[in-house]
């Protein structure tokens, strides 16, 4: 080991001849010392009463007393500074005292022979040297070398105080770095245990349903060791090996398809991947949005309350979102509900639209609306004024978003159903485009589990590609002269880089004609400017990411931009108002805009209808039930 304080624990005793050199050093350091104060003479009476003070002085300052008094006696030294006459006077004194001393200690014909021996008994005694181990195994005492040995020959005194005081610190300094050093050697010389199973077992494991707690512990150390990878591997262990185990334990444990783990992992340090898919096995929050079009979220809470649901706001960031922790009654089924007060919604979803920041009077896509949760909060915040475009290439699913958009009582929108990437040729001059767009749904998982193991290579090629394809045509369909917009807002409810970073920087290269923008949310991390090797356009930090373990939302992805000049590609003001009526004309002609396209006579819609008419008769002070009769003649 070779540290100082390893030698004085272990107790190795010094050779004789090691001893006698130790003894010649000290003896003649304390020479020394003794001819510098032997200037100063003194009778041999007073010589006598003095070496007496200072043996027993000597015995009493030990050298951790030293250390200890240290600071009293710099401030005496400081007092003793202002009297110069009185302070010389001392150190004379005092040098004297030591130099007597010392001169007794290595006088062997001193006439006292007690006082001599006291002396000589102080410093050299060999049973004061050394502490006797009693307990050693062979039976031998076993020797330790005393470590105050030096410390003890001297007396702090104002003229050797400040040097002793700097001996002290650096002494302790250097004990400090030796125990550092002791434990760093001890900790790489400790073997460190294999937590990575071995091959015999694998086999057994290969045979039997895995033991879960014992994969989960395995995971927490796995990740321990992978954050710490120098100090707490074991012996000839590989990252990789660590990686692999890990990956196959998450599977194992959390039931994802090796793909989608390991993309899930590299996005993340190994320890905030583990709290990403340990979020996915807890359901969000139940989270509502107030319908300002109908009431305001004070009374809607208070409504809620009353009834036995037990709510609070959701985060500063919003103020229209409630969170619901309990309730006594169906929340997807109230009056409040029914009466469109508020939409079962969940909290990332707002983001969006809060980045697109819609503004009243403005002509605004939702270009894959279905069922409406955006498009109905987009309504809202333009308060019924402009127009919203709420498309859907998925005809079933526009039957949702009609009846949403119907129930918030969102009067100022069109429902439409193309295939998005169609835009801006159907119709363009936006002042704003919401792509909230369809994604493999990486960041939902803790609502639709069959995303761990249904997502293949393959998703993670076809999706962006599509991706790409729409936001192009967002972009294209947006009015660049718009004097309150010009906006683009991409989103996905997936955490991967493919559906996220990669497409903006790909609409970024091929449309110079538009930027980033701050998104003004005020939740979020950056999103990615580069990503295992691959560089993304520096401003993709604008972007914000968002996941289930950071803010209790479900994982999700927010792109705003701001369409600086026109392309090749769009289509102005004129084109996009004619194009707009041609398109109404055609879904008239082809019957989109009828009974047959979103109407509402199957059950499902009838129920809420009868609801609805059946609350709005209440609400007059009108029976529904006398209402009946008369219907039926
Ligand atoms: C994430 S969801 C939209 C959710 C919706 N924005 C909301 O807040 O309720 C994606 C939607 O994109 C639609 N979609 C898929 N491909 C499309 C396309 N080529 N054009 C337009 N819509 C498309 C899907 O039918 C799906 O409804």
């Amino acid at each position: 080991m070779g540290s100082r304080r390893a030698k004085n624990k272990q107790g190795a005793p010094p050779s004789l001849d090691e001893f006698q050199a130790r003894k010649e050093k000290k003896l003649n350091r304390t020479k020394e010392k003794s001819k510098r104060s032997a200037s100063t003479e003194e009778s041999a009476d007073s010589r006598s009463s003095k070496k007496h003070k200072k043996d027993n002085k000597s015995k009493e300052h030990s050298h951790k007393q030293k250390k200890e008094s240290k600071k009293a006696a710099v401030e005496e030294a400081e007092e003793e500074e202002q009297d110069e006459e009185v302070q010389v006077e001392e150190e004379n004194e005092q040098q004297e005292e030591i130099s007597e001393a010392k001169k007794l200690l290595f006088d062997d014909d001193d006439e006292d022979e007690d006082e001599g021996k006291e002396g000589l008994e102080d410093e050299f005694d060999l049973e004061q040297e050394y502490e006797y181990d009693e307990d050693a195994e062979d039976g031998h005492a076993n020797p330790m070398f005393s470590d105050d040995e030096e410390a003890d020959l001297e007396e702090l005194n104002a003229a050797n105080m400040e040097s002793l005081s700097k001996r002290i610190d650096e002494e302790d300094a250097l004990e400090a770095e030796e125990a550092e050093q002791e434990l760093l050697e001890a900790s790489i010389n400790q073997p460190r245990a294999d937590i990575l199973p071995t091959e015999e077992e694998l086999e057994l494991m290969a045979d039997q349903p895995p033991d879960l707690t014992a994969v989960r512990t395995r995971i927490l150390e796995i990740v321990k060791v992978l954050e710490d990878f120098r100090n707490l591997a074991a012996e000839g262990r590989s990252r990789t090996e660590y990686i692999d185990r890990l990956l196959k334990d998450i599977c194992s444990y959390f039931g994802y398809s090796p793909f989608l783990a390991e993309k899930i992992f590299n996005l993340f340090s190994p320890a905030e991947a583990l709290e990403f898919f340990e979020a996915n096995e807890v359901p969000r929050p139940i989270s509502i949005r107030t319908n300002t079009l109908k009431t305001r979220r004070r009374d809607l809470a208070q409504a809620l309350v009353n009834k036995g649901v037990n709510l609070q706001p959701i985060g500063a960031w919003t103020k229209v979102g409630l969170q619901i922790f309990d309730s006594q009654v169906p929340i997807g089924a109230t009056s409040e509900y029914l009466a469109g007060q508020y939409i079962l919604q969940a909290a990332s979803s707002f983001l969006p639209v809060v980045a697109l920041d819609p503004q009243e009077n403005e002509r605004v896509l939702d270009m894959a609306a279905a069922p409406g949760g955006k498009t109905t909060y987009i309504s809202a915040l333009m308060k019924n004024t402009g127009c919203v475009f709420a498309n859907d290439a998925n005809k079933a699913r526009t039957k949702s978003l009609i009846a949403n958009i119907h129930r918030l009582g969102c009067t100022n929108t069109i429902v439409c159903n193309y295939d998005a990437r169609e835009f801006p040729k159907v119709i363009g001059g936006f002042d704003r485009i919401l792509l909230d767009a369809p994604c493999s749904g990486t960041g939902v998982i803790g609502k639709d589990q069959s995303v761990k193991s249904s997502r293949t290579e393959k998703d993670f090629i076809q999706i962006p590609h599509l991706q790409k394809q729409l936001l192009l045509s967002a972009i294209d369909s947006v009015d660049a002269n718009s004097k309150t917009g010009g906006v683009i807002v991409y989103s996905t409810c997936s955490v991967a880089v493919e559906e996220d970073e990669a497409v903006v920087d790909y609409a970024l290269r091929k449309r110079p004609n538009v930027k980033l923008v701050e998104s003004g949310l005020a939740i979020g991390k950056e999103g990615f400017t580069s990503f295992r090797g691959k560089k993304f356009h520096p401003s993709l930090k604008l972007t914000r990411r968002y996941y289930p373990h950071t803010y209790n939302v479900d994982g999700f992805y927010v792109a705003k931009f701001q369409k600086i000049g026109p392309s090749p590609h769009d289509d102005n003001q004129a084109s996009a108002r004619e194009k707009e009526a041609a398109a109404r004309e055609e879904a008239l002609e082809e019957g989109i805009i009828n009974d047959d396209f979103a109407s509402f006579d199957n059950d499902e819609d009838k129920k809420y209808m009868e609801k609805s008419k059946k609350i709005g008769l209440l609400k007059k002070g009108v029976n529904p039930k006398a209402t009946k009769p008369a219907s039926k003649k």
